[in-house]
């Protein structure tokens, strides 16, 4: 049997990653704040996704294949999605993958079923949903080959969001569209990059999703503008800012290249998936110049790699914290802060 590393041994680890990222990649020295554990080091995945098996189950496609590996249980499943999963895990899905979205502040689950013939799964979406006390919405969308969610997503009953926690600030998290995974350990981290943002007249959000950071950001600055790409995750963000009665955070659609059309910032925040920002992002980020910027990533390597490119044209390193967000894997966030020199 292959035992996994004790938790604790995990953490220096990858705050590891993230020095050598610094030294190696960005070649920049900066002493690391240090790594913040995740509250949970099991049971704290509030999203996952997984096969289904063609005879029944769910499993995880193996890194580089496309072997499966059946999992009876997934030990990183906070406690609502360990109920649902129990549940799907039996169901014959005529679909290829499933995505659960859950939320702990609410104890209940989203499910997304993707692939196959959305008629041919609406009997046993209905008959999940009248029967599971956890699974409470159901969509089933397109595979699509530029990835999961990037085509058709059609409801097939239930609720399309649910409310989570996300350090004090409760946002809509929905099954297609971009939430952290570990609610707990990200509310700690938006909490300390609003506090090392400090205030302002204005801050721009790059990358922003649903504008988590952005609710955050709002205490500190006059007005907040958060930019995204996904009309899914800038619908809800609108839903939620209504909500919340928060008047001076704005959502722009678009790309976050278009900084440079959107006004002056005395901070601007970049939070990109895993490939970080793109060479036309990091030239609207030179020719706008924010005095601060705060640069979260889930990618050591590209975030070294941008953290050097914008160190040479003058910016510098004040913050840089590792989080544990996904204990048991290889991932780890970074939340930073530069300014210019
Ligand atoms: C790592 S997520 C961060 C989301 C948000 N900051 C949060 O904490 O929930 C990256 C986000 O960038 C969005 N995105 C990807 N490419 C983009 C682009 N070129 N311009 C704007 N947003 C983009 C994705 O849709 C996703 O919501």
């Amino acid at each position: 049997m292959d035992l996994p590393l004790a938790y604790e041994a995990q953490l220096p680890i990858k705050a590891g990653f993230v020095q050598e990222a610094l030294e190696r990649i960005a070649k920049l020295e900066a002493a690391l704040e240090p790594i913040q554990p995740s509250p949970w080091p099991l049971g704290y995945r509030a999203a996952a996704q997984y096969a289904v098996m063609p005879g029944g189950g769910l499993a995880y496609r193996l890194p580089g294949t496309h072997n499966l590996r059946l999992l009876e249980r997934d030990p990183l499943l906070a406690p609502p999605l360990v109920r649902a999963f129990e549940q799907v895990k039996l169901l014959q899905l005529a679909c290829f993958e499933v995505a659960l979205r859950g939320s702990l502040h609410e104890g209940k689950v989203l499910l997304g079923l993707i692939g196959g013939d959305p008629k041919r799964l609406q009997p046993v979406a209905r008959e999940l949903l009248g029967s599971s006390p956890d699974v409470v919405g159901v969509v089933w969308a397109e595979d699509h080959p530029a990835g999961r969610f990037r085509g058709r997503v059609q409801a097939l009953g239930g609720a399309g969001t649910l409310l989570e926690d996300f350090g004090g600030v409760l946002c809509s998290v929905s099954v297609q569209s971009f939430a952290q995974v570990n609610p707990e350990a990200a509310g700690r981290m938006y909490l300390e990059a609003a506090r090392i943002a400090g205030e302002g007249e204005r801050a721009v959000e790059l990358y922003a999703g649903s504008g988590v950071l952005g609710f955050h950001l709002a205490r500190g600055f006059g007005e907040v503008l958060a930019v995204e790409i996904s009309k899914d995750a800038v619908k809800r963000g609108e839903a939620d800012k209504a909500r919340l009665g928060v008047a001076n955070l704005r959502f722009h659609r678009g790309d976050a290249s278009e900084l440079a059309k959107l006004g002056a910032a005395d901070l601007v925040a970049v939070d990109p998936p895993r490939a970080g920002l793109s060479p036309q992002t990091v030239q609207a980020l030179l020719e706008t110049r924010p005095a601060r910027l705060l640069y979260i990533s889930c990618d050591p390597a590209t975030w070294a790699r941008d953290v050097g490119r914008l160190a040479r044209e003058g910016y510098r390193p004040q913050l840089v914290r590792p989080y544990d967000f996904y204990p048991y894997t290889h991932h780890v966030e970074v939340l930073s802060l530069l300014t210019l020199a």
